[in-house]
């Protein structure tokens, strides 16, 4: 056989020196790097090390393993001394920062308010979505169609605790009886009674879905005919 058609397969790999910053490359992304370290000397497993500055000047670090995953995880909620960060910007409830000082500094973006009101004991989601199932006429419409087209003089005349009206969307809805369950609470639903509440829901919560939990408070849809 001629030596020209001799063949060797062998493995085709990116020079030592490369493949070496490939892996350096991959390995430290912004401010982590990734370590692989022998853990009780027999399993590889990778170290998550954040190293940037801000860091540094953050009290709280905590160390964690998740299965073979050691990790670092910064508390941002309990950053007092930091000179960029003050108590404020920092929501108790999120952890996240929200608000730049203007010097240095975190993406900020200012959450809207959102306040939820702890449920009274039988007034959950939950619950209204039972009572939904089992009260026969919650809309109040006794026996009238809810079909019909409803013009907004009517709809301000509802406005008393058993029949208190709201245009969303351009439904018209009874929520009397939802307003103990809303999350919100009842005195914030209170601004929706005799109104088109359309533009508020939108402003506080456009992901809920209206349609589905008053589906069986709809009295008819409104007729802006004459608008
Ligand atoms: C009339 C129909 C309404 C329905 C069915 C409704 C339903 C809900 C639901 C399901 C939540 C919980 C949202 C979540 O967990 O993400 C919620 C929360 C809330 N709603 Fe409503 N809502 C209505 C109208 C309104 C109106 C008109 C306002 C303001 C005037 C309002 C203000 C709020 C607030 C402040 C919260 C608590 C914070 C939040 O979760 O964003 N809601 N509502």
């Amino acid at each position: 056989m001629d030596s020209e058609d001799d063949f060797t397969f062998c493995q085709v790999g990116l020079p030592e020196r490369n493949d070496k910053e490939a892996k350096d490359l991959a390995s430290d992304i912004g401010h982590i790097t990734l370590r692989d370290e022998l853990a009780n000397g027999t399993a590889s497993r990778t170290r998550i090390v954040w190293n940037d500055k801000l860091s540094n000047d953050i009290p709280s670090r905590k160390q964690a393993t998740v299965g073979s995953l050691d990790f670092n995880v910064i508390d941002m909620s309990s950053s007092k001394q930091s000179s960029t960060l003050s108590t404020e910007e920092v929501p108790k409830d999120t952890g996240k920062v929200v608000k730049n000082s203007g010097k240095q500094g975190i993406a900020v973006r200012k959450p809207a308010a959102r306040t939820k009101v702890p449920f009274e004991k039988g007034y959950s989601q939950m619950d209204w979505l039972k009572l939904t199932r089992t009260h026969p006429d919650l809309a109040g419409l006794k026996g009238q169609s809810n079909k019909r087209l409803i013009p907004m003089s009517e709809v301000k005349e509802h406005r008393t605790e058993g029949s208190m009206w709201t245009v969303l969307k351009g439904r018209v809805y009874n929520i009397s009886p939802y307003m103990k369950f809303h999350p919100g609470g009842a005195d914030i639903l209170m601004k929706a009674v005799g109104k088109d509440c359309t533009s508020l829901f939108n402003k506080y919560h456009a992901w809920v879905n209206d349609e589905f939990l008053l589906e069986k408070c709809l009295v008819g849809t409104l007729d802006d005919s004459h608008r």
